[in-house]
């Protein structure tokens, strides 16, 4: 995937901005507060509906304005000498988001969207920004997210399970709160076992799938950490009894307490690694290298999936990672093809290292000037 044209309209500080570009790294570059991470968070909010800095609401639209829109024109295909090698033609598309913080209006290739989903499946893009070491150290909220967000792009039915398992559990939490009969909270509890065993025996595989893509970048990134592994922790004790017993089990205590204990709503992942005795031993470096080991990894299983990379945006590089480790990384991003935003107020100094030449944008006065 590569994006040929981001427009952004009443966004932060922007009132109209628009960047064309290139197929390989873009390098957007000016001083604080000039804007830079704003365009990462453009394409972020178009590919997740929300911003990685917060929702629309929590101040991403202009100060004095109702609404902000972003329009993204991208390529879709094999890219470079492959797409030529094999003939292949490359599908062109176009999606624009218009949101007001509490309303939204989207359209694909020319024809309005009936749901944010249907924007976020189309435009596929990782991030890596100053707060992803939270994909490590912080709540599973996060890791939860990650592991859907995937499987939304590579899994056809995942959507629809987990449509199916949200709305059993809103009911269920809603009748727990009402003191609901056993016979209503039964109904709801089948549907949420249905829709909840899928979720979980995808999750579960999926992140199998990527152990070697993370385990890989992370021998190469971080050596020292030794072998990882991941676990999938579904939410409640899978190895005992089926979500259905789980959810008949907890019902008194999930009575009593108003909301739903157990299930994939509350699963979790970890990854352990076999040079250290814990996840809490990682020093914040460590968790950050950690943290882009898994959203690239995440990022090469796709390309396998599905036959291209997602877009990959980086947000200050530079003060996230050492040189070095910014070199290995830019090397592999380089080797892979992917199309790539990084944003700092300076180029980062591993890729002068490596003598990279990426497309500048420079940010001034609210206007980007590509050099
Ligand atoms: N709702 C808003 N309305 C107007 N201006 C805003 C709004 N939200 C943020 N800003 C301004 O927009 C800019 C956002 O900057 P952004 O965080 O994208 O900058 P940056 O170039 O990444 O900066 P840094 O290098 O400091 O991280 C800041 O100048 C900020 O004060």
């Amino acid at each position: 995937m590569r994006v040929i044209r981001l427009q952004a309209r009443q966004l932060r500080r922007f009132e109209d901005v628009s960047i064309e570009p290139s197929a390989g790294l873009n390098l957007i570059t000016g001083g604080n507060g000039a804007g830079k991470t704003s365009l990462l968070e453009a394409l972020h909010l178009m590919a997740y509906g929300r911003s990685f800095r917060g929702r629309v609401r929590d101040g991403l639209i202009r100060q004095g304005q109702s609404a902000l829109e972003i329009f993204v024109e991208w390529e879709e295909g094999p890219a470079g000498d492959q797409a030529g090698a094999r003939g292949a033609s490359l599908g062109r598309r176009r999606a624009g988001l218009r949101h007001t913080g509490s309303d939204w209006t989207g359209r694909l290739d020319g024809r309005d969207v009936e749901q944010l989903g249907d924007l976020c499946a189309a435009l596929a893009v990782v991030t890596f920004e100053p707060g992803s070491h939270a994909l490590i150290t912080g709540a599973a909220e996060h890791r939860r997210r990650y592991l859907d967000w995937g499987l939304f792009h590579v899994e056809h039915d995942f959507l629809a399970a987990w449509r199916r398992y949200a709305r059993a559990l809103k009911q269920r939490n809603a009748l727990l709160k009402r003191r609901g009969g056993s016979g209503e909270l039964e109904a709801w509890e089948h549907e949420m076992a249905a829709g909840g065993e899928v979720v979980t025996r995808q999750r579960e595989a999926y992140l199998g799938a990527l152990q070697s893509h993370v385990a890989t970048l992370l021998e190469a990134w971080a050596p020292a950490l030794g072998g990882i592994s991941l676990e999938y922790q579904p939410g409640w004790r899978r190895d005992a009894v089926s979500l259905a017993d789980a959810l008949l089990l907890s019902r008194d205590r999930d009575l009593l307490a108003g909301y739903t204990s157990v299930g994939p709503h509350r699963a979790d992942w970890r990854v352990d690694f076999s040079g250290l005795p814990g996840r809490e031993a990682l020093s914040r470096g460590q968790a950050k290298i950690t943290a882009l080991a898994a959203i690239l990894g995440q990022g090469e299983h796709h390309a396998a999936r599905r036959g291209e990379w997602p877009v990959v945006a980086l947000d200050d590089l530079a003060s996230e990672l050492d040189r070095a480790h910014q070199a290995r990384v830019l090397e592999r991003l380089v080797g892979w093809g992917a199309q790539a935003f990084l944003t700092g107020t300076e180029a980062p100094p591993g890729m002068l290292d490596l003598g990279l030449t990426p497309t500048v944008f420079h940010v001034e006065h609210g206007l980007p000037e590509r050099r």
